[in-house]
């Protein structure tokens, strides 16, 4: 199967009430995982690749690993660009083969955002590619916000609604409390943003910062419209915790299939426990 659009499960996860994982692809092994996992669980999912993981993995690699996950699992899986910053990448991705972009113009004035983001659906759509846009301050490791600090960023409903009939964006990424990376504190979602929001528009919104926010918590963003659910961090600490342990145990370990097929295994499992808790199992 071809890589898809965010849009072959996207309307179909905000009518049943379930959400698609987001799983970020930082190396082959990421990548093996989540499909490993998605296998598992017959689920769609979306690989969301950072401008700096782009950059790590190089294009070319990024979308053949991809595509090849596609192929392997006939699975509806979406290439996503996570995150980008302007125009230019979000074109040259797609033109590399990505099926799906964000771009986060939450750092520009709110007219120039929807300025801004317009033209990058104006392309997408043209060549059959989704698009996420993005809507206040999600907080944490990227702007070094503290969850208080997050909190006074929220997304106001009524421009988050103006936003999308604007734009015309697939899934709508705004600030309702989480933060990326692992949380300091308690996080505190504003369901009822969520709730608002949804009710008025078409698309789901897009949960981003999904490591470390409690499983009842997923459980109610999910029925008050969260759709798309971003998690990144949490394989980031299974894997180095299982590289560190093996390292840990022989400081003479060299090949690195010693340590990468334990931290793979770690992944795949924190994948499969997102997929069931959001509700994806047997989605595809
Ligand atoms: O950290 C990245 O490179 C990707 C994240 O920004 C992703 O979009 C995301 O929201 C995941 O959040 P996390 O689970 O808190 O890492
Ligand atoms: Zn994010």
């Amino acid at each position: 199967m071809p890589l898809v659009s965010m849009n072959e499960f996207l309307p179909k996860a905000k009518a049943n009430k379930f959400a698609v994982g987001q799983f970020n692809m930082n190396n082959l092994e990421f990548a093996q995982a989540i499909t490993d996992a998605a296998i598992e669980e017959k689920s769609p999912f979306i690989f969301g690749v950072s401008e700096g993981a782009l950059k790590y993995m190089g294009i070319e690699y990024t979308v053949a690993i991809a595509e090849a996950a596609a192929k392997k699992s006939g699975l509806p899986i979406a290439l996503h660009l996570d995150h980008g910053s302007n125009f230019d990448i979000a074109m040259k991705c797609i033109r590399a083969g990505f099926s799906s972009v964000m771009f986060d113009g939450s750092h520009h004035p709110y007219e120039e955002n929807i300025k801004l983001t317009k033209e990058i659906v104006k392309a997408a759509h043209a060549m059959g590619v989704s698009v996420e846009g993005e809507l206040g301050t999600i907080g944490g490791v990227e702007d070094d916000l503290s969850v208080d600090e997050a909190s006074a960023q929220l997304a106001k409903p009524e421009e988050a609604i103006r936003f999308y009939e604007e734009t015309g964006v697939d899934a709508l990424a705004i600030a309702v409390g989480t933060a990326h990376g692992m949380y300091k504190g308690e996080v505190k979602i504003h369901y009822d943003i969520i709730e608002a929001v949804v009710a008025k528009i078409p698309v789901p919104i897009v949960l981003h910062g999904g490591s470390g926010v409690p499983d009842d918590m997923i459980r109610k963003a999910i029925q008050a419209g969260a759709g798309k659910i971003n998690v990144n961090t949490e394989n980031q600490v299974a894997c180095t915790a299982q590289i560190r342990e093996v390292l840990a145990k022989d400081a003479n370990v060299i090949d690195p299939r010693k340590y990468l097929t334990p931290a793979r295994a770690a992944m795949k499992q924190v994948v499969q426990e997102k997929i069931r808790l959001f509700g994806s199992s047997n989605q595809a």
